[in-house]
């Protein structure tokens, strides 16, 4: 039940053995910065919490793991650091079967796993390993990191089959890549970060280290004991080989489990007795993990394009010199561009005011030549315009420029263009005073709706979730992946599937929509996704609210920054008039109006803040409701599909034998969990017998509900028209059905 699983979940306790005893898990992501490798990988039996401990809950904000947590953390970093350009580059790997792909691949979503390109390793002649078709992608927010990362799980969750558990038997590899680099430095600093959730270790537990046997090795999840055997080799001392190369787990992480890493172990344990074995492995486990040492370096490299640029200019500036030196100066003229820009440089220079600028053009003699001639020209110019017109011109009271009569005209007429300045200037700001009020005005109107938002860029995202909580089920799965597969990497992901639901709600047929009602309200994971959408609305509306705090704090800054200055106008014009002193003096009421200024500014910042931190939770909250709906969809199709090949066969066997729509259910298989195995023996059922009885475990409300219609539909031979038909008759029996036990 949910409380022994809460009691369970909350007894929980977290291992954590770490390489150097003084760097912890927190500290990790703070020396990915300064340019150190590192990992956090999670291990222990399945369901004990490694996919929560690492990325995160599927149902609360507060259950976020550590990815979303660290690319918090590090973009916040990135944008604090003024010294350094940051860039940051994300793949996502996924491993089954000893075979590697990438969860971040667009094709993914549209294809079986199967079908997808494999990653496969390639090691240089440095034993680096390399992954071919592993796609790194750019994030430069950390809201573009989060929608990779949901974009994978969404991905991991899709390729799922009832074949296929992939949470439990894979291992997935999230790795951030960062490059941090001073301005103008050749220097870079190369660092990953490898978050890995495991599969789940239960298997090697009970196998051994020893061998593996025949019949068992399909169950067996051999890269997990192949990484046991690392580990083993790893924490022997005078051991000199250790097996990285036996299992591509163990390849890819090779750095990390025993080379320029540092690297944190997460041990999960599902404290209930019946587990027990499997925590005391998971503890030795990590035991061994303790005792391997690592060697983490500085990831300094420098940047081979920039020491090229620099070098080129190196060997230029040098060959100049060489050829001053050696007196062989060179005797082709200097073309046109060279001449115009000798001339810009030479005209930048006399007019800087810098007296220590300098004129910089190399050690090229017809350059400095040309530069001469220039200045040269430029004095006599100079000469020409003052000091020649000063000798012409030499008495101050003739007639001619310069002459008394002369000074007192151009004053006359800078007293008149003064005050056609400050009437136009009164205008302006009548003008914008004006249009100030029309702004209120029209605000007032309007309503003002959502303005803090849009300043913040939520509204689109609020508005998208508007939009989307009215959703109805797609027709096929085809559907959907056709209106999202184009998806290309940087695109929000839960765009493209809110897309692939909006474009399917104009196809939807009336029962399978019937169906989908019933499906969903008997749904277990239905609650969480209505809890989540009253928090998202919560949310949302405080959003708002902040958004119009953050707005009005802004404009009433703008309203008393414009009183202070009216009021200084008004000071300085009084001192000017009356000749009044202590202008400058301190003016109690201009500092009533700054004291209020500071106090708007603290609840903008307030509010500001607390906004910022609303909006990754709202989008971490989207991105639950987008995971939960397309699971619940997928489910849905699965039942719906098992449903459909079951009353064709049935209706196939009972034309055959002349007789009326058969009675049955397929049950409602989720409400009580996914279970995707029975999803499978569901599907196997169907083409094997024509029994349509209910099992036991798949009994429901909706299952109970089923009776024979008891008249006879006319069907038309078409097996899928006639599989609609019947489906939508029963949906809405069990329509009815149920209405008719709520009345009851
Ligand atoms: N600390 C926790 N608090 C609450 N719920 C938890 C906690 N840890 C795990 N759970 C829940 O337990 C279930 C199993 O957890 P999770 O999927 O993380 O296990 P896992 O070790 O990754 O399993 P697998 O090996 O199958 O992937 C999930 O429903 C998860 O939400």
């Amino acid at each position: 039940t949910t409380k022994e699983r809460v009691t369970n979940f909350n007894s929980r306790k977290f291992l954590i053995s770490k390489q150097n005893k003084k760097k912890s898990l927190k500290q990790l992501p703070g020396l990915l910065l300064t340019g150190y490798n590192g990992t956090i990988f999670a291990y222990g039996q399945t369901g004990s919490g490694k996919t929560f401990t690492i990325t995160g809950g599927a149902e609360r904000f507060a259950d976020r793991g550590i990815i979303p947590r660290i690319l918090g953390y590090l973009f916040e970093q990135f944008q604090k650091d003024t010294n350094r350009v940051y860039t940051a580059h994300i793949s996502y790997l996924e491993i089954y079967n000893e075979n590697g792909y990438d969860l971040l691949n667009p094709r993914h979503e549209a294809s079986k796993l199967e079908d997808l390109p494999k990653v496969t390793l390639m090691e240089d002649t440095d034993q680096i390993v390399h992954l071919k078709n592993l796609s790194l992608h750019q994030a430069s927010s950390q809201e573009e990191a989060l929608n990779l990362l949901f974009l994978g799980d969404t991905n991991r969750m899709i390729a799922e089959t009832p074949m296929n558990q992939a949470s439990t038997r894979s291992h997935c590899i999230f790795t951030l890549h960062v490059c941090g680099r001073e301005p103008g430095s050749t220097t870079l600093c190369r660092s990953k970060l490898h978050l890995v959730d495991l599969a789940g270790s239960e298997r090697v537990s009970k196998t051994g280290v020893g061998g593996i046997l025949l019949t068992e090795a399909k169950y067996i999840n051999l890269s997990l004991h192949y990484l046991e055997q690392v580990i083993i080799a790893l924490s022997e001392k005078n051991r000199s080989h250790v097996p990285y190369r036996n299992s591509m787990m163990t390849s890819v992480l090779r750095d990390s489990l025993g080379g320029n890493c540092m690297t944190t172990m997460i041990a999960t344990l599902a404290v209930d007795k019946r587990n027990i074995d499997e925590s005391i492995s998971t503890c030795r486990f990590a035991q061994r993990v303790a005792l391997i040492k690592n060697e983490a370096i500085l990831n300094e490299e420098v940047d081979p394009r920039l020491v090229i640029v620099r070098l080129k200019k190196e060997i230029q500036q040098l060959r100049d010199e060489l050829a001053l030196v050696t007196g062989q100066p060179r005797t082709e003229d200097l073309d046109a561009v060279e001449l115009q820009q000798l001339e810009e440089m030479v005209r930048g220079y006399v007019e800087d005011a810098d007296a220590d600028a300098s004129l910089e053009v190399g050690a090229d003699m017809r350059k400095i030549h040309h530069c001469f001639s220039l200045l040269k020209r430029h004095i006599r110019q100079g000469r020409a315009s003052s000091g020649g017109s000063e000798r012409e011109n030499p008495s101050k009271n003739n007639d001619g420029p310069g002459s008394e009569s002369d000074i007192q005209r151009l004053k006359e007429l800078v007293q008149q263009r003064d005050n056609e300045i400050s009437v136009l200037v009164s205008m302006l700001k009548k003008e914008r005073k004006h249009v100030q009020d029309v702004g209120r005005q029209l605000q007032a109107l309007t309503g003002e709706r959502d303005e803090g938002l849009k300043a913040d860029g939520e509204r689109e995202t609020v508005a998208g979730y508007d939009k989307e909580s009215e959703w109805v089920p797609a027709q096929s799965r085809d559907h959907y992946v056709s209106s999202s597969s184009s998806f290309n990497g940087t695109n929000s992901a839960s765009a493209s599937a809110t897309n692939g639901m909006r474009l399917v709600y104009g196809e939807k047929s009336t029962g399978r929509k019937e169906a989908f009602d019933i499906f969903r309200r008997d749904y277990a994971d239905n609650i969480t996704i209505e809890d989540n959408k009253y928090i998202l609305k919560q949310r949302y509306a405080e959003a708002k609210a902040l958004g119009e705090t953050v707005n009005q704090a802004r404009s009433k800054i703008n309203l008393l920054k414009s009183n202070i200055d009216h009021r200084r106008m008004q000071r300085a014009a009084q001192g000017v008039s009356e000749g009044l002193p202590g202008v400058d003096e301190s003016d109690p009421v201009e500092e009533d109006l700054r004291a209020r200024i500071e106090g708007e500014k603290s609840s903008y910042k307030e509010a500001f803040t607390r906004l910022k931190v609303l909006k990754t939770e709202i989008e971490h909250l989207q991105h639950l409701l987008e995971k939960a709906k397309l699971k619940l969809q997928r489910d849905f199709d699965d039942w719906w599909a098992g449903e459909v090949a079951r009353r064709a066969v049935s209706s196939q066997g009972n034309q055959a034998r002349g007789a009326a729509i058969p009675s049955g259910s397929g049950g409602h298989p989720y409400n009580q969990s996914a279970n995707r195995s029975s999803a499978s023996s569901r599907f196997s059922s169907a083409s094997s017998t024509l029994s349509v009885a209910p099992s036991a475990s798949q009994h429901s409300s909706v299952a109970r509900s089923i009776e024979a219609p008891g008249s006879t539909i006319p069907l038309t031979g078409d097996s899928k028209i006639d599989a609609d038909i019947l489906a939508f008759v029963q949906a809405r029996q069990q329509l009815m059905h149920g209405k008719a036990q709520e009345r009851r």
